[in-house]
This record gives structure tokens, sequence and C-alpha cells, in this order.
């Protein structure tokens, strides 16, 4: 069987807080295999940037993983500290964020940031990372890739300011790049070229990619399985072709009705009523019960199940039922 690159499993985040322990990650499972691209969505606050930066050790204190495990390539690294997990990033996980500008050092001309990370990761000489740097430029699809080594990141527009980004994320041949809103910034033709060169790049390298985002169509465009998440837990987990086409959960089915898709041909477009609850105000029982079509009385009482298999939805009434609520 082929190893995993990313194994989550029971993921729980805590922050302290006067008002009690908050759980912006709770009980969060999941795998992500070589070349696959894992796509992360819910709203804003589902705790999806909290789970990235729980596998990369960027999480900012009070927040901490209180609970469960994190396996990259089979080794455990959630109790990792200081060096042990800044070894791994870069070399083991690239990253991408939504502003590239926060991963460019803007003092530094981009070949030597490229450079500089080759060398910190990979046993080659200085020349050899300079070719790597040129050829990693030109594989992003940067013009005149020579030349434009010696430019500085304000020097680029936003799109290819983020291709330098994947460049730099791939370079020291990392097996997991996590991609957090990596287009949100950009201009909307601009991000499907983006999504587009992250999936072939990675795909290419068998690179398995963690990509969060809000946007349903980016996770249509580029995932292979979907995480769906709310308040924290996992609510739908599955085959994008399955979840897309079939949401089980009435939140997925929300996120789906509110959100344009060529595929899906809907007429009109549903937001999904009310807001996703605060951390330190969650409802009884499923957390999304007051906003859902479907709720019942087990709904408010009873937290929503766990996904039995890693798979399907964490609710007491998956979808379809026989009767739509109108
Ligand atoms: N220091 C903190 N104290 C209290 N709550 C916090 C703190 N940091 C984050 N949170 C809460 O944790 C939750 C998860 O945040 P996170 O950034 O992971 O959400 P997200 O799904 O990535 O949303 P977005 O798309 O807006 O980034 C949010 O409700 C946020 O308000």
């Amino acid at each position: 069987m082929t190893q995993l690159v990313l194994s989550i499993r029971d993921l729980t985040v805590e922050i302290p807080t006067r008002h009690g322990i908050l759980r912006p990650v709770d009980g969060v499972s999941y795998d992500i295999a070589p070349g696959e691209i894992l796509g992360v969505v819910g709203e804003s606050g589902a705790g999806k940037s909290m789970a990235g930066n729980a596998v990369i050790g960027l999480l900012s204190p009070p927040a901490r993983i209180a609970k469960g495990e994190i396996h990259v390539n089979g080794t455990r690294i959630d109790q990792l500290k200081g060096d042990g997990i800044r070894r791994l990033r870069g070399k083991e996980i690239g990253m991408v964020f939504q502003d590239p500008l926060t991963s460019l050092n803007p003092l530094l001309r981009i070949g030597d940031q490229l450079t500089e990370t080759i060398l910190a990761h990979l046993d080659v000489s200085r020349s050899e990372a300079e070719r790597r740097a040129v050829a990693a430029l030109d594989e992003v699809g940067i013009p005149g890739a020579r030349d434009r080594i010696n430019s500085y990141p304000h020097e680029f527009s936003g799109g290819m300011r983020q291709r330098v980004v994947i460049a730099l994320a791939l370079c020291a041949e990392p097996s997991l790049i996590i991609a957090d809103e990596p287009t949100t910034a950009l201009d909307v033709s601009v991000q499907a070229q983006i999504i587009a060169l992250l999936k072939s790049l990675c795909r290419e390298r068998g690179t398995a990619v963690m990509l969060i985002t809000h946007d349903m169509g980016v996770i249509a465009e580029a995932a292979d399985r979907v995480a769906v998440m709310y308040a924290g837990k996992l609510a739908e987990l599955g085959p994008v072709r399955d979840v897309l086409t079939t949401p089980r959960h009435p939140y997925t089915d929300g996120l789906m009705g509110s959100t344009p898709l060529a595929s899906r041909g809907q007429k009109r477009l549903h937001q999904i009523p009310g807001a996703m609850p605060r951390l330190d105000a969650l409802p009884s029982g499923c957390a999304f019960h007051p906003r859902c079509p479907y709720a019942q009385d087990k709904c408010s009482a009873d937290p929503g199940p766990t996904l039995a298999d890693g798979n399907g939805a964490a609710c007491w009434f998956p979808l379809p039922h026989d009767a739509k609520v109108a």
C-alpha cells in the first residue's frame, strides 16, 4: 500500500480564553495520498487555516494542539518543536499563502531566495542551486526566467508573484504543499491559471496538496477529495465528484446552492440563512442545526455523529431525503 503523505487523526486545537476553552479545530481526521489534492472548504471561521497551521507548526499561542496526531510520511510531527518543525517546513512541507508578500522577502532578489532555499534543503552545489532556481521560475511560467531571477518581489504583478511563491514552495521538492487561499487575492482571470499551474506541477511531481479555500468553484476545479468544515468539525468528507454531485450533509448542500458552478446548471443561488456561530457561543447538539432546513429534535440534543470510516456526512439525517423542505 502506498504510504500516506499526510495523516491527521482526531486533531483538536484549543484556545484558552477568559470565557472558557475554544476549539477552532475539534476532532478532525483526514489523509492525503501522494499526488492527491484534498480541498478543505467552509465559510470564514470554520477552522480551515487553523488545521493547516497546526500541520506546519505555525499556531500562534495561546492556540495549541490539545489532542490528536499528525503524521507526515509516516513520522509523527505534532510534538516537534523549534528546529525539528522548522526543518520540515520547506523540505517536507511547502507553503503557499493568500498574500505572496508574506512568503517573499521584499529585500532579496527572487533568484537569491530560491537559491538559498534549495541550498538549505538539498545537497547540491551553489551553481547547481542557481541552475535549479532558473529552471523553477521557468517551470512556473515566468517569461525570461534567466533575467527575472535578478528582480525583487515588488517588480512582479500579483499573479506573477504567486507563481514565484509556488516555485519557492516546490523548489526543495517537498512531498506536501499547504496552499491556504492561494488565489483569493488575485483577479478572477488569474485565479484559474494559478490553480491550474499548482495542480499540474503537483500532479507531475506526485506532491500531495492541502488546498484550503472558501470557494467551492476552486474545489470543483482542482481537488480530488474534499473535506467540508463547519465550526471546527468535519461536516463531510469524500471524493469531489460524489460530494459535489450528491452532497449528503445539509451544510455542503447549502454551500453548493450558494456557489455558481457551471456543472450544476442551477438557475438561482440560495444563501444559507444566518451565520456560522462564534466558538464561544456554539449551539447545543449539531452546530449547524439552527441554520439547517432539515433539523429535528435530535439535532439540537445530540452532537452530530462522527464520520464512521472517515468518509460520508456527520449528520443524523443525511441527504437525500424523500421530500426536500422548500
Ligand atoms: N486567538 C484567538 N482567540 C479566539 N479565537 C480565535 C483566535 N484565533 C482564531 N480564532 C477563531 O478560530 C476560528 C478558526 O479560524 P480560522 O482562521 O482557522 O478559520 P478559517 O476557516 O480559515 O476562516 P478564514 O477563511 O476566514 O481564514 C475562528 O472562529 C476564529 O475567530
